[in-house]
């Protein structure tokens, strides 16, 4: 990490710190005072992301149904599945606090940040104690992307909206296998709430 004076903060940003099990460990022999945000969003969604994702680099890969399961009919779900291990949150979370205090975590909603990054982002502001520079007037919803984008980015004098590979269009799951998956992510959800102590609504 770069030397900070005490007026600046220096962020990094990885989306696999979360889950990956040094990490904490690592980051706490760093820095115990480190601020920790973390972008949650529904682990079924996620998951299907996850996979959509992985897809396009490798299309001769099973079905996202083979893979979410070790005994469908059992509804038997495959946690060593990392597209569906990732999602339970608790269990990384637990990890995490063995390193550092709740206080220190602050969850972004990923179905937010796409509805309102505004509000998404002034929680982070507020949490990062910085005056709420981003506001409502540095976003639009851009049509042809389907997603917020900035207006004018600092860099450049045009608008910026997230590459190609955010926001793709989704591989399209059976019903009942979505079904199946919200069932058994419920239990992990509901005691993420009630460790974070924010209902994301996922269900
Ligand atoms: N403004 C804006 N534009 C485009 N995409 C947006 C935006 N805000 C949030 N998202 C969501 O970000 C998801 C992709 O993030 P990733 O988790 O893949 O990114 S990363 O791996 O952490 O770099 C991506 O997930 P998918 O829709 O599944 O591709 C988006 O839903």
């Amino acid at each position: 990490m770069p030397r900070t004076l005490d007026s600046q903060i220096t962020m990094e940003k990885t989306p696999s710190y979360f889950v990956t099990r040094e990490a904490p460990r690592r980051i706490s022999s760093m820095s115990r005072d480190t601020k920790l945000i973390v972008v949650v969003r529904n682990p079924v969604t996620r998951a299907i992301s996850d996979y959509t994702q992985t897809l396009s680099k490798r299309p001769d890969i099973p079905s996202f149904e083979e893979l979410a399961f070790k005994n469908r009919s059992l509804g038997e779900v495959d946690t060593s599945w990392n597209a569906i291990r990732i999602g339970m949150y608790t269990l990384h979370l637990e990890h995490w606090l063995q390193y550092f205090r709740l206080s220190q975590f602050h969850f972004v909603s990923g179905e937010k940040l796409i509805t309102d990054p505004a509000g998404e982002l002034g929680r982070v502001q507020d949490f990062l104690g910085l005056k709420r520079i981003v506001t409502d007037k540095h976003f639009y919803f851009n049509k042809t992307k389907g997603f917020p984008c900035l207006k004018k980015p600092e860099s450049s004098g045009s608008p910026r909206c997230l590459g190609k590979s955010k926001g793709r269009t989704h591989v399209q799951i059976d019903r009942d296998v979505i079904e199946q998956l919200r069932d058994f992510y419920r239990p992990f959800n509901v005691k993420f709430y009630e460790m974070v102590g924010h209902d994301f609504r996922w269900d």
